[in-house]
């Protein structure tokens, strides 16, 4: 497909660089950003230039490996390694793949304590490798165990962006509307623009458009007509953190669209790799919202201000779906049904 020729994150070791598409840039350019310093990846990452739970795991996985190619010194290498990851790991706090894909990292290298620094250097560049190819793989079944529950002809919604961007190849919400498309299902598919960074109308739209599925886009309060009006039959969401009982972070408005859901009676299905469950977190609760700077609320992305100069704002990225307004929780390895927790433990179980 057109669309999966697009890099999201990708290491460049000639170059000394994290190469990630712009996604602030996408639909209107499609450009290509070179990121050689832990200043610069933390900035895309904080910037949302590269975003998505799974994507934000592997672009610091992919970066912490380029910025350690450039050190030497193998007493200088952990001390090194230790400072870029906490650093990393405080350019956003909800989506719980940064942490994991990180501390991968330092587990990776923790096993070869005594090796020379090429060895270490080969350790993280393979580690990051593994984490990508993993989550593309995950995104494949994700797709495989989604479609497997939806009909030809479906009307769908979805909100933000888990995509091909979000991740590599088929996405998570998406991949099952990706794997329909290949298979002649023929979905109409309405994207929420999700409010208020966009990721619905820049990138889902931009995403569908370019994959040929009928994509209508919707703005965030017209969610309840186009399901009153028969239109949907399922909604698809992706996953920030999901915490050992289901509760699930995505971004914000997912919530709402999930009470909505409720209401009328439509299947609301979260799809994520088992990476993103956090079985540290026994409920939505202990999950960190990401509050974001105001400006993203009052100008951002518009031609002019839109709301008076000191108006107060409160700007969370991302929202708790409780869990029992989840149908099924959608994973590689499965579909798990309410109650959730003893599906995921025998999931983390048998790695
Ligand atoms: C497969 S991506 C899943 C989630 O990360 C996605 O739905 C989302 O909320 C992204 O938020 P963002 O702030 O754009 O990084």
């Amino acid at each position: 497909m057109d669309l999966f020729t697009i890099v999201t994150a990708r290491a460049d070791y000639e170059l000394g660089a994290l190469v990630i598409i712009d996604q602030t840039q996408l639909p209107e350019r499609e450009v290509y950003l070179a990121l050689k310093t832990p200043e610069e990846i933390w900035e895309a990452i904080y910037l949302l230039k590269v975003r998505g739970a799974p994507a934000i795991g592997v672009a610091a996985a992919y970066g912490i490996s380029v910025c350690m190619q450039k050190v030497d010194e193998v007493d200088d290498f952990y001390r090194e390694f230790a400072r870029v990851k906490n650093y990393l790991a405080s350019s956003r706090p909800t989506a719980v793949n940064l942490f994991t894909a990180l501390e991968r990292m330092e587990v990776a290298l923790l096993k070869c304590q005594g090796a020379g620094v090429e060895v270490l250097k080969q350790v993280l560049r393979e580690e990051a490798e593994a984490i990508r190819k993993e989550d593309a793989a995950a995104c494949r079944k994700i797709g495989e165990h989604g479609l497997s529950l939806l009909k030809p002809g479906m009307g769908l919604l979805t909100h933000c962006n888990a995509g091909h961007l979000a991740v590599s190849e088929y996405g998570t919400a998406l991949a099952p509307i990706y794997l329909g498309q290949e298979q002649g299902f023929g979905f109409s598919v309405f994207a929420d623009e999700t409010r208020p960074l966009l990721q619905g109308a820049r990138l889902t739209a931009f995403e569908l458009q370019k994959a040929g599925v009928d994509v209508t886009l919707i703005c965030d309060n017209m969610a309840s007509s186009v399901m009153k009006q028969g239109w949907v039959q399922a909604v698809l969401v992706g996953c920030d953190r999901v915490a050992a009982n289901g509760d699930t972070a995505n971004k914000i408005g997912t919530s709402g669209v999930a009470v909505l859901a409720k209401y009328y009676g439509i299947p609301f299905y979260v799809l994520g790799p088992t990476s993103t469950i956090d079985m540290d977190c026994p409920t939505g609760k202990e999950i960190k919202i990401e509050e974001r700077d105001p400006a993203e609320v009052t100008e951002k992305w518009y031609a002019r201000r839109i709301a008076p100069e000191g108006i107060h704002v409160y700007n969370p990225a991302f929202d708790v779906t409780p869990a029992e307004l989840i149908t099924a929780i959608i994973t590689e390895k499965g579909i798990a049904y309410p109650p959730f927790s003893d599906t995921f433990r025998g999931w983390k179980e048998c790695k």
